[in-house]
């Protein structure tokens, strides 16, 4: 059985032993990242007599540090990156995509500095399980005091940029406050500036793992506890769900335990004790007068980052005191929650890179500065609305009107805000589009905006993705990308809604976005708006719809003599049908449609609706003609019913008489009844295919407040 580490201890006693296995030599290597390579420095510096905030002298501070990059002449060019709760010196692999070749820290220009904190165990002095008595308590502000030191050792006066994230950014935080003629730019990513009660609450949890559980098991189980603080529930049911291994645990489970391992083997549970003790007493107003006082002086080269959703740190805790101290607040909504810091590489890596560039601003020379202030970034003088900057996948009927529609609304007198199309995602891009290089030529799209590849389709200044590509797979890929880096998403995708509608919708309230369809359902009619805010009744016992223009077009032209292939083929060309036809005959798209009308109605998951049905053949299309010569017709009518519990779904060719309303429904109209307990009964009627109809639809979600 493992013993108490006694970091865990209240009162541990001050002692000036250094840590005398860490060797004090440099270590060179070069790293290598894609083709490029930077040198390496891995040294250990020792400072002496170090004082600490409670008053503790010690002899000797060991610090281990990595610096990837080369210094330049003026030790100007460095980034000093500060390492999280269990992370390591080796900031190129544990950000990798942040820092890197091209990177927005490029170790090829910059000079990155990493050293392990105070407290830690990946060489800097440290308590460990060997010697728990090995540093007394210490503080956050201690941390960055060190850190301090090494830059002094160094000869560097203020790095380019101080940034880190959840305990690298408290101590970034501090770092700022007590060097602030040291700062130029800081980065802080989801930390607060005091410890939140309930940041306290989860390492009293993980304390306790350790000390019931030992150095390994309870370090493992604290690992455990702090993994799920690092992520959100609605991302770990996006990746895992009830998903199982092939040995039939739940890979949720064996994930979490593979993490806690993980710790175990590379991690000392004394020091993580300890350090998690540092991050209880973080308090950067503490002695200062408070927040805004320890923080003003310095908040004009603070940027902070809040991640809503974050369980350890919520956004509101970094709001808080960017408030205080006037500094910049940016805000990055992520399903991963807390360990977005260091999954978001794209929207992190754009706060950095912004944070760098502004901070060489600063450090520009006296007449360079002020030519740089002084001259516009923007060059007209007339105010203008900024576009609604739009990227567009597909340029099929849909997609090709909408560009149509963009074009006709910019002609319209009023000040609506102007539509800019940067990017159209299609197949073949030597296809001639007339649409497209009409929108080019009126300034609607820019001049390069055809693209093929889809990974080029979401740059960061994009406002909205339009998806009108239809599709499970690259839809599916861009949509959830989309959302997932906040950017909203208008599709007229059915079957991606039918299949997804559910989580996809939730990743939209995770990053705070919105994800809107209505041309996704029944072309022109707006049902989905209806619906979805209630305005078609309150208590919906039925929805009931000719939902498929298609079919109801071949229907009506084979009632009228002709053939099957012949009435498909002029959907086709009249632009009624899907890419892939058999998906309207076969009552695919209406059953799709009714999917997502039943998620609106009745909250149902689309995917997990049971529906029957049966579209057109040769035999219904056969037995619609028998039925025309007897003065009737037959439609293909789509319900859903509340029975008790349950709900009812079905599509089926009915027979319908020439007198009834549903008779009257010709061509690609659709039709849709919902009936409910306050409404009665409310019809909807109109185009329901075309890609005119469609695209005025989506239209009407992309300029939608
Ligand atoms: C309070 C603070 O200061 S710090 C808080 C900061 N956050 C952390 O420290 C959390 C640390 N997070 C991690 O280590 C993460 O791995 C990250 C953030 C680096 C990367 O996240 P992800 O890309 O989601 O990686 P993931 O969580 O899958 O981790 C990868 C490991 O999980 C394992 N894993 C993934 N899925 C499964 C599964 N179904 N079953 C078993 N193991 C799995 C992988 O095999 C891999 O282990 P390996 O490296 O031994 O091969
Ligand atoms: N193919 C569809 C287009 C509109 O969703 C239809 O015919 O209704």
């Amino acid at each position: 059985m493992s013993t108490l580490p006694s970091s865990l201890l209240v009162g541990r006693a001050a002692v000036r032993v250094p840590r005398s296995s860490i060797p004090s030599r440099a270590t060179v290597g070069t790293a290598k990242s894609g083709t490029s390579a930077w040198p390496i420095r891995d040294e250990t510096i020792t400072f002496h007599d170090v004082a600490l905030e409670r008053g503790d002298r010690l002899d000797r501070v060991d610090v281990r540090y990595r610096l990837e990059g080369t210094l330049d002449a003026a030790r100007d060019n460095v980034v000093l990156v500060v390492h999280a709760l269990t992370g390591t010196t080796h900031a190129s692999d544990w950000w990798k995509g942040v820092i890197g070749a091209n990177a927005a820290i490029d170790p090829t220009k910059h000079a990155v500095l990493c050293a392990n904190l105070l407290g830690g165990c990946d060489g800097t002095t440290g308590p460990t399980d060997d010697n728990p008595d090995a540093l007394p308590p210490f503080s956050t502000r201690d941390q960055a005091t060190v850190l301090a030191r090494l830059l002094d050792s160094l000869g560097i006066t203020a790095p380019l940029l101080v940034c880190g994230g959840s305990l690298g950014g408290m101590v970034a935080l501090e770092f700022a406050a007590s060097f602030p003629d040291r700062v130029r730019s800081a980065v802080v990513l989801a930390a607060p500036a005091a410890q939140t009660a309930q940041g306290i609450a989860w390492n009293a949890i993980m304390r306790r793992a350790i000390a019931l559980g030992g150095v390994r098991e309870g370090l493992a189980l604290a690992r455990m506890v702090g993994m799920l603080s690092y992520r959100t529930p609605e991302g770990l049911e996006r990746r895992f769900g009830r998903s199982r291994s092939e040995h039939d645990t739940f890979q949720v489970r064996d994930w979490l335990e593979v993490h806690g391992d993980k710790l175990v083997s590379r991690f000392d549970a004394t020091s993580y004790g300890a350090l998690i003790d540092a991050m209880d007493e973080h308090d950067v107003g503490r002695n200062r007068g408070g927040l805004s006082a320890a923080l003003s002086v310095v908040g004009d080269r603070l940027i902070g980052v809040g991640i809503p959703g974050d369980l350890l740190y919520p956004a509101e805790s970094v709001r808080e005191w960017t408030t205080a101290a006037k500094a910049t607040y940016v805000e990055l909504p992520s399903i991963h929650g807390h360990d977005a810091f260091l999954l978001e590489v794209d929207r992190v890596s754009a706060v950095i890179a912004k944070a760098i560039a502004e901070s060489e601003l600063r450090n520009a020379s006296a007449p360079a500065r002020a030519a740089a202030t002084t001259t516009p970034i923007v060059t007209s003088v007339t105010p203008r609305v900024r576009p609604l900057r739009v990227a567009l996948a597909g340029c099929g009927h849909v997609g090709g009107s909408l560009l149509d529609l963009f074009g006709e609304r910019a002609q319209q007198p009023g000040d609506a805000q102007p539509i800019r199309v940067d990017r159209v995602l299609v197949r073949d891009a030597e296809r001639p589009r007339p649409a497209l290089a009409q929108a080019i030529a009126r300034g609607i799209a820019a001049p390069d905006a055809c693209i093929t590849d889809p990974t080029l389709l979401l740059s960061d200044d994009i406002d909205v993705l339009v998806e009108a590509i239809g599709g499970t797979t690259t839809a599916r890929t861009l949509v959830e990308t989309a959302l997932r880096r906040g950017i909203r998403v208008v599709t007229a995708n059915k079957a991606l809604l039918g299949e997804r509608g559910s989580s996809l919708a939730a990743l939209a309230r995770i990053t705070d976005t919105r994800l809107d369809f209505e041309g996704a359902v029944c072309g022109a009619i707006p049902i989905v708006r209806c619906v979805r805010s209630g305005a078609a009744g309150v208590g919906i016992t039925k929805v009931s719809g000719i939902l498929n223009g298609t079919s109801n077009y071949v229907l009506e032209k084979v009632a009228e003599g002709a053939s099957l292939a012949e009435a498909v083929a002029t959907a086709q060309r009249l632009g009624y049908a899907e890419a892939d036809p058999t998906r309207d005959l076969s009552g695919q798209d209406a059953e799709d449609k009714l999917r997502i009308l039943a998620w609106m109605c009745f909250g149902v998951d689309p995917a997990t609706l049971k529906v029957t049905r049966r579209g057109i053949d040769a035999e219904t299309a056969a037995w619609a003609t028998r039925v025309a010569l007897e003065g009737d017709r037959v439609k293909l009518i789509a319900s859903c019913t509340r029975e008790g519990d349950e709900l009812v779904a079905r599509i089926f060719p009915t027979r319908i008489t020439s007198d009834d309303p549903w008779a009257r429904v010709s061509g690609p109209f659709n039709r849709i009844v919902v009936e409910s307990e306050t409404a009665g009964s409310l019809v909807f009627q109109g185009p329901g295919a075309g890609g005119r109809a469609t695209a005025g639809a989506v239209l009407a979600d992309i300029v939608a407040r």
